[in-house]
């Protein structure tokens, strides 16, 4: 018997937009899966051979790049923060959008706009420092992050920072706090993602299923 195929999916979101994917590729959980009441972790599949873990949308990234799980599927938001070396990401999967952006108080201009009076340091909380610092790195700008895990949105009005890096869709969660987005820095879609050794070792199975994906998603657009 060959070792399970793991496929590690977000708890999120993400996850409503997923499972219809899932079943485009054949990949139906268990009823456990649906089951609000069980504590279980690892489901079966009507696939003998693949399991699911249900995880957070950041541990998703982790288990795949430690091989623990063989393929996942993350928003690319969560793919450029860690920017693991064993993770590919082959497949845009046309879900999760969003984007990430900065924001700050309404009416306040971006950091760094005033070349003479402009910050040339600023306290920026969020939940993405490493994209963060790379991204304000290239703006010139020291930015030091204050890592949060939710809520970033109340972080300037309680001083904690004067800007935030945060994922945006309606906008809805900045108006209501008195924000503005100021600037893009990323478009954001969920991705298919594989750990690289299992795409080389597992080579009868893992291929094959990143083609499926490419297929349903390939479909979809159609
Ligand atoms: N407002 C949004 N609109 C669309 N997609 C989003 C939005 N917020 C997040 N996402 C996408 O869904 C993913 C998971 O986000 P979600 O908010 O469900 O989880 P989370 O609450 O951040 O997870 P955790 O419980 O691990 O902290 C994000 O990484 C992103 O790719
Ligand atoms: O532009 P909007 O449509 O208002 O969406 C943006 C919000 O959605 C995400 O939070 P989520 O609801 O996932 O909660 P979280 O803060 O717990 O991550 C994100 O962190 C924003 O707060």
């Amino acid at each position: 018997m060959p070792e399970p195929i793991i496929f590690a999916i977000p708890k999120g979101r993400i996850l409503d937009e997923a499972l219809p994917l899932l079943a485009r590729v054949g990949i139906e959980p268990s009823a456990e899966f649906f089951d609000k009441k069980s504590r279980a972790l690892v489901f079966g599949t009507n696939r003998p051979h693949i399991s699911l873990i249900r995880v957070r949308a950041f541990d998703v990234a982790t288990f795949v790049a430690h091989g623990a799980a063989q393929l996942g599927i993350v928003g690319s938001d969560v793919v450029d923060e860690f920017d693991y070396s064993e993770l590919y990401a082959p497949v845009d999967l046309g879900i999760g959008h969003c984007r990430l952006s900065l924001a700050g108080p309404e009416g306040s201009a971006p950091p760094g706009a005033n070349e003479l009076g402009g910050e040339s340091h600023i306290r920026v909380a969020t939940k993405y420092p490493a994209t963060t610092r790379r991204w304000f790195e290239a703006q010139g700008i020291q930015a030091e992050c204050i890592k949060l895990n939710g809520a970033m949105e109340i972080a300037p009005k309680l001083g904690l920072a004067s800007h935030i890096v945060d994922l945006v869709s309606t906008g809805r969660t900045l108006v209501e706090n008195a924000l503005a987005e100021q600037t893009i820095i990323s478009e954001v879609s969920a991705r298919l993602i594989v750990n690289r050794a299992a795409f080389k070792l597992r080579s009868a199975e893992v291929p094959a299923l990143v083609e499926k994906f490419r297929q349903a998603v390939g479909d979809a657009a159609a």
